[in-house]
């Protein structure tokens, strides 16, 4: 089993006073956009968000073929790696992609590719440059649930401080471009941003 753990607790400070995760993508909610992407990889998905958000992201959903599952942040804005937490507390799967909801072209393939790579490890992870992609990664769900609590408690919220108790698999640009695009890696955080992703979808 599979999961998709898609984070969407942000306040979009850098993208203005709308939230991104459901800014109009050329017709599309941005957050449905990628959930759409992620659907044939996996058997699952769970939402993270904050409790105010869901109304307007359960609507981007309302003709979907399926529900989405919500994992609500018990406490708002603790940063990315609380909201990893939460959201794979709440998933059934052994193993779970985590994708920001801003990564409007996520590749399937690449997806695909990282649940292969993580079998029987505890998370591959992209590092297509000198940044690991940690948002969106693979990780064995009963691993990477325990080091975010464990990073947590001990007062590091820095998105990488749970792959120090994880084993995990890095999979390099060369790995990534033989199954599939870079771009998966693009993430959308200024309107500019935005107005670049819907004209390359505008043209696909
Ligand atoms: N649950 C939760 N998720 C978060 C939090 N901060 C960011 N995220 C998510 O982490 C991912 C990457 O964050 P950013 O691209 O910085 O998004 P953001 O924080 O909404 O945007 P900025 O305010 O412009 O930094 C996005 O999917 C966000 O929704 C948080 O405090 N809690
Ligand atoms: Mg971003």
């Amino acid at each position: 089993m599979r999961a998709a753990l898609v984070l969407a607790g942000g306040r979009s400070t850098r993208f203005g006073d709308r939230d991104k995760a459901v800014a109009d993508l050329d017709g599309t909610p941005m957050i449905r956009r990628v959930v759409d992407r992620l659907a044939p990889v996996v058997d699952e998905v769970v939402i993270n968000c904050r409790d105010d958000q869901v109304d307007a992201i359960d609507d981007a959903f309302s003709d979907a073929p399926f529900d989405p599952e919500f994992a609500i942040d018990r406490d708002p804005d603790e940063g990315p790696m609380a909201g990893i937490a939460r959201g794979l507390e709440a998933v059934s799967a052994a193993y779970a992609v985590v994708v920001a909801c801003d990564m409007p072209f996520v590749d399937p393939r690449v997806v695909q590719y990282l649940f292969e790579r993580a079998e029987g490890a505890d998370a591959a992870i992209p590092r297509p440059d000198e940044w690991f992609q940690t948002t969106q990664a693979v990780y064995r769900t009963e691993a990477m649930a325990p080091a975010c609590r464990r990073a947590l408690d001990r007062g590091d919220d820095r998105i990488v401080a749970p792959l120090a108790d994880l084993d995990e698999v890095v999979v390099d640009a060369d790995e990534i471009e033989a199954v599939g695009s870079l771009e998966t890696f693009e993430n959308v955080n200024t309107p500019e941003e935005f107005e670049t992703a819907k004209a390359r979808i505008q043209a696909e």
